[in-house]
């Protein structure tokens, strides 16, 4: 089910996307229930379709509403892919470290996400299940020369024991707010010059129970209330 925990009584200056993919059971839905709620469930069945739940946090003294999209690993439940790409500037590509073929399959799906998302999406490869060290079948090292060689963020975590799932999650959204107040920074100037930025363009996002949220800003992946 989507859940949606608006606060409407707080100003949001950004609303960030981040889609979540990877093979089914890697951890996906749970890394989402860890970082907005604190949760875990070990009974996790298959997301069928697409689900997202939000998180507010501060930067900067800036109020960043995270909209984190989850969706099915298994092809015939997953949502349709344009769709489900659109208007997002980060993701998070999870395997699990104890299933060699998720992450055999992290190029595959590297390849659908440049496919469809913005050229400059941020990206994080996680490798879940850190907790299952005695059934590791990914050494650190490889997926480590792997996101390196592609440029890709790298952690391992676990949603069942909270290893770095908030710093997971914070990292993308800091390095999102990094280049979107650079690109706030260059549009401003780029409207004096009559130039055009090509950092994290997006598209419009619309949160149910909100008004579309592009306008103000120059860059409308993000809102500015
Ligand atoms: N040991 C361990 N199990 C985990 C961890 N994260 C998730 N699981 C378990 O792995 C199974 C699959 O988790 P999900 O979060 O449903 O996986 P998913 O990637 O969302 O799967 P799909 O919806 O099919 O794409 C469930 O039984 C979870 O409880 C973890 O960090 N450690």
């Amino acid at each position: 089910m989507s859940n949606y925990q608006g606060n409407f009584n707080s100003k949001i200056d950004y609303v960030f996307k981040v889609v979540l993919i990877g093979d089914s059971a890697v951890g996906k839905s749970q890394l989402l229930a860890r970082f907005a709620r604190d949760e875990f469930n070990i009974d996790s069945k298959a997301t069928i379709g697409v689900e997202f739940q939000t998180k507010t946090v501060n930067m900067d003294r800036k109020t960043v509403k995270a909209q984190i999209w989850d969706t099915a690993g298994q092809e015939r439940y997953r949502a349709v892919t344009s769709a489900y790409y659109r208007g997002s500037v980060g993701a998070m590509l999870v395997y699990d470290i104890s299933k060699r073929q998720t992450f055999d399959h992290v190029a595959k799906w590297l390849e659908e996400l440049r496919g469809h998302a913005d050229k400059n999406i941020v990206i994080m490869l996680v490798g879940n299940k850190s907790d299952l060290e005695t059934l590791r079948a990914v050494p650190t090292e490889d997926a480590r020369e792997f996101a390196e060689k592609e440029s890709l963020f790298f952690m391992e975590t676990s949603a069942l024991d909270c290893t770095n799932v908030e710093s997971a999650f914070l990292t993308v959204l800091t390095e999102i707010y990094r280049i979107v107040s650079k690109k706030s920074l260059m549009a401003n100037e780029e409207t004096e010059s009559g130039g055009s930025s090509s950092l994290l363009k997006g598209t419009d996002i619309v949160v149910p129970g909100q008004e579309p949220v592009s306008g103000g800003r120059s860059f409308n992946c993000c809102t500015s209330s």
